[in-house]
């Protein structure tokens, strides 16, 4: 938000020109046009070429310049204007009654206090703050008349906009005519603002469609929302599941307000879709607290949104306030930062995973995104890459929510300069040169499958089982797979539970300089065990004491995960048992299907694979705990019972937890549903909570957890 309003504009008309350094002058023309090719590419023509995040950084750019010279703000200014000024020309134009404006931005809590300070500079105290989410759609204007929808419009200058009527008819949800209620009769005549939007389940199953159909998906809902409405012909827009939530009125007639808020149950009473999502709150600090949780829940609500905005909720008040030339002094919106971001694709390389699958993955200029620097993001296979219709050398848009992995969501056709290139899937694999084949036919992942010596798939075999969800290994890693595989101390993963302290020594990953001081014996070749050698030795001991769920999670058995493994384990106890089941026999345990059954059959079974009967003898040998000692004094209390676990806890980590149902016949569930007994919570606990409280279960915290897991019921009081 800028101080400025117009009247401070022509008051700085009048300043010589010749104060603004040239160099500085020439940058704020460049950024301006920039400005105006982006929103030209955003608004007009719903495909822009760079991410909200680098258009906000430009306009924060421009507006820092203008505060330094104000001449440089002129009513042209992009600053100053409410965008898309441009009109294609398949609409008509025409003018909204009262003017529809955009908002002004903050990025931090501390621009949230600024724009408080001026409200209440220029206001008072003494007014409610009313807290909304920034729905990321498209802007419209509707115009009932006698309660008829007469006109719909788009934002586009702010003073006209394009005639959209006869496809915001087809949007679902829109009433064509209000209902009139004894409160709230139907108005003379109303304009209603609000945002069209793509629905986040819809958007990716027009997706699905697409892509099914062998057309390239969407990037984002935003711009496809934006696309489909301001379709020429209104048939397209009706076959696109658009929606829209209200959020506020322009000129009106024959009605009385004096509360923003209240404006949203007279919308809501004529049958407009408003947003159940808005708080009305008495201070900043309540503001700030809003915007936290709503971005903890980011992803929670059916469309995208990317920020909150937070008005004055009295009318008197903001009519008090007023606007500048594109934005009212009343309302701030909050953006989040970017989950989406642009980058070049600078190529695509592929990698063989621990089953020998060959993964494209693409190569990018690195990037910020959700705070942290990403340069790789998976393909998944040659299929997906022709899809997405990605070319190496592409801008692209890249997309990473979270902890959730990065996405390449698909290129920026417009910024194509005839330089891109195709991705050929290699025929052979990268690591050892054997020839790649899918393993049956119609998969659409390709495979190596030198499974047994290929060595890219021994590194990844081996690194993975060292994994905190296989043995837990914290002193191997991939580095270490790396080091003992090079040196030679291991040639596979059969002997790696056999390994002595004097075969470690001999990597030197796991060594150090030997030292005066040193035992003798230990010394091999001038070096000893480093402490993480010593820590390895220490490791691998544990490590043969682990769970059998553990062990076959560690052998890299396609299909068989930690869920998997654990309901083998669970209904078979041991390994011996596991190899001499059949098909029918696994597939009838619970949690174990026909795919993993014939999975774990094929990898005991087929011809070629005697090698992973020897690892798994081999380990055994070597003192790996093959079966689990079924601990006959743990009483079965939860036998039947299905509990879900979430949030933390401070006597149990997530595994114990889920150990500790498990041992007392309990099936640990991770989602919530009617079928659900118990619902564990703890602190942090989100969507499965409310999930939780909305099906009415019975909820318990650590200490009602406890006794359940000693009694089989919550005991009294124990009710979080
Ligand atoms: N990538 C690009 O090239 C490019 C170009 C131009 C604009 N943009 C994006 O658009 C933004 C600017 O567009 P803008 O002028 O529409 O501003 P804006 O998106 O920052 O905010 C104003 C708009 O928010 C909408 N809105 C959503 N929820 C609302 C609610 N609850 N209450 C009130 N209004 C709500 C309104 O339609 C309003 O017009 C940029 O910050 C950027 O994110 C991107
Ligand atoms: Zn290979």
């Amino acid at each position: 938000m800028t101080e400025s309003d117009l009247s401070v504009v022509s008051e700085s008309a009048g300043e010589p020109a010749a104060e603004v350094p040239e160099e500085v002058r020439h940058e704020w023309t460049g950024l301006a046009e920039q400005a105006t090719a982006h929103q030209f590419a955003y608004h007009v023509k719903d495909s822009p070429t760079v991410s909200d995040g680098e258009y906000d950084t430009l306009m924060k750019r421009l507006n820092a310049l203008e505060d330094e010279y104000p001449s440089l703000r002129t009513p042209e200014s992009p600053t100053q204007t409410v965008g898309g000024a441009i009109f294609s020309t398949d609409f008509q134009a025409a003018d909204h009654l009262e003017r529809m404006l955009s908002l002004d931005n903050a990025f931090s809590p501390e621009e949230m206090l600024e724009w408080n300070a001026r409200v209440t500079r220029d206001a008072g105290n003494g007014f409610h703050y009313l807290c909304e989410l920034k729905i990321d759609g498209l802007a419209v204007n509707l115009l009932y008349e006698k309660g008829k929808l007469t006109r719909a419009l788009t934002r586009g200058d702010g003073r006209t906009g394009e005639d959209v009527t006869l496809n915001v008819r087809t949007v679902h949800g829109i009433p064509t005519e209000l209902k009139g209620t004894r409160k709230h009769p139907v108005p003379d005549l109303v304009e209603v603002r609000g945002e069209v939007y793509f629905p986040i389940e819809a958007f990716a199953e027009l997706n699905a469609q697409l892509v099914e159909a062998g057309k390239p998906p969407y990037a984002n809902p935003r711009n496809t929302a934006a696309g489909s409405l301001r379709q020429k012909d209104p048939r397209v827009t009706a076959s696109r599941q658009l929606r829209m939530l209200v959020h506020g009125i322009g000129k009106r007639e024959g009605f009385a307000l004096t509360r923003q808020s209240e404006a949203y149950a007279a919308l809501q009473a004529w049958g407009l879709p408003v947003s159940t999502h808005f708080r009305v709150v008495d201070t900043i600090e309540a503001v700030n607290e809003f915007i936290v949780s709503t971005g903890e829940h980011r992803h929670d609500v059916e469309h995208e949104i990317d920020g909150v905005v937070v008005k004055v909720d009295e009318i008197a008040m903001q009519r008090q306030l007023g606007a500048t030339s594109r934005a009212p002094r009343w309302a701030i919106a909050y953006k989040y930062p970017p989950e989406e971001v642009n980058t070049v694709l600078l190529d695509i390389q592929v990698g063989v995973g621990r089953t020998g699958r060959v993964t494209p993955f693409g190569v990018m200029k690195p990037v910020v995104v959700a705070g942290s620097t990403v340069e790789r993001a998976t393909l998944h296979n040659a299929t997906e890459v022709a899809r997405k219709g990605v070319l190496i050398g592409d801008t692209i848009v890249l997309r990473k929510a979270g902890d959730v992995i990065p996405e390449i969501l698909g290129p920026v056709v417009d910024l194509r300069d005839g330089t891109e290139r195709e991705f050929v899937m290699p025929t052979e694999c990268p690591a050892c040169g054997t020839t790649l084949a899918p393993e049956k036919e119609g998969d659409k992942d390709i495979r190596c499958p030198n499974t047994r010596a290929c060595p890219a798939q021994l590194r990844e075999r081996l690194s993975s089982l060292a994994g905190r969800g296989a043995f837990d290994i914290e002193a191997l890693g991939y580095e270490g797979a790396v080091a003992l595989l090079e040196s030679g101390v291991l040639t596979d993963e059969s002997t790696l539970f056999g390994l002595t302290e004097a075969d470690i020594a001999r990597v030197p990953l796991y060594t150090r300089a030997a030292k005066k001081t040193d035992a003798v014996e230990a010394v091999i070749d001038g070096r000893v065990l480093s402490a993480n050698g010593a820590k390895l030795v220490a490791n691998l001991a544990s490590a043969k004491k682990q769970p059998l769920w553990r062990v076959l999670v560690g052998l890299s058995i396609r299909h068989v995960g930690p869920t998997a493994a654990r309901a083998l384990a669970q209904h078979f106890g041991s390994m011996d048992a596991i190899r001499a089941a059949s098909v029918e026999e696994l597939a009838g345990a619970e949690g174990v299907g026909g795919i993993i059954a014939d999975s774990v059959r094929d990898w005991f079974d087929r011809e070629g694979n005697d090698w992973h009967v020897a690892i798994v003898d081999q380990w055994a040998a070597d003192g790996v705990r093959m079966e689990d000692e079924r601990d006959e004094s743990i009483e079965q209390t939860l036998a039947g019972l299905t509990v879900v676990v979430t949030g933390s806890m401070e006597g149990f980590s997530r595994d114990e937890a889920k150990e500790a149902i498990l041992s007392r016949g309990g099936k640990a569930s991770g989602s919530v549903s009617k079928k659900t007994d118990y619902v564990v919570v703890g602190p942090g606990a989100g969507s499965k909570e409310t999930k939780a409280r909305e099906l009415g279960l019975t909820i318990l915290d650590e200490a009602g957890f406890v006794t359940l897991l000693e009694s089989g019921s919550a005991g009294a009081g124990s009710e979080a």
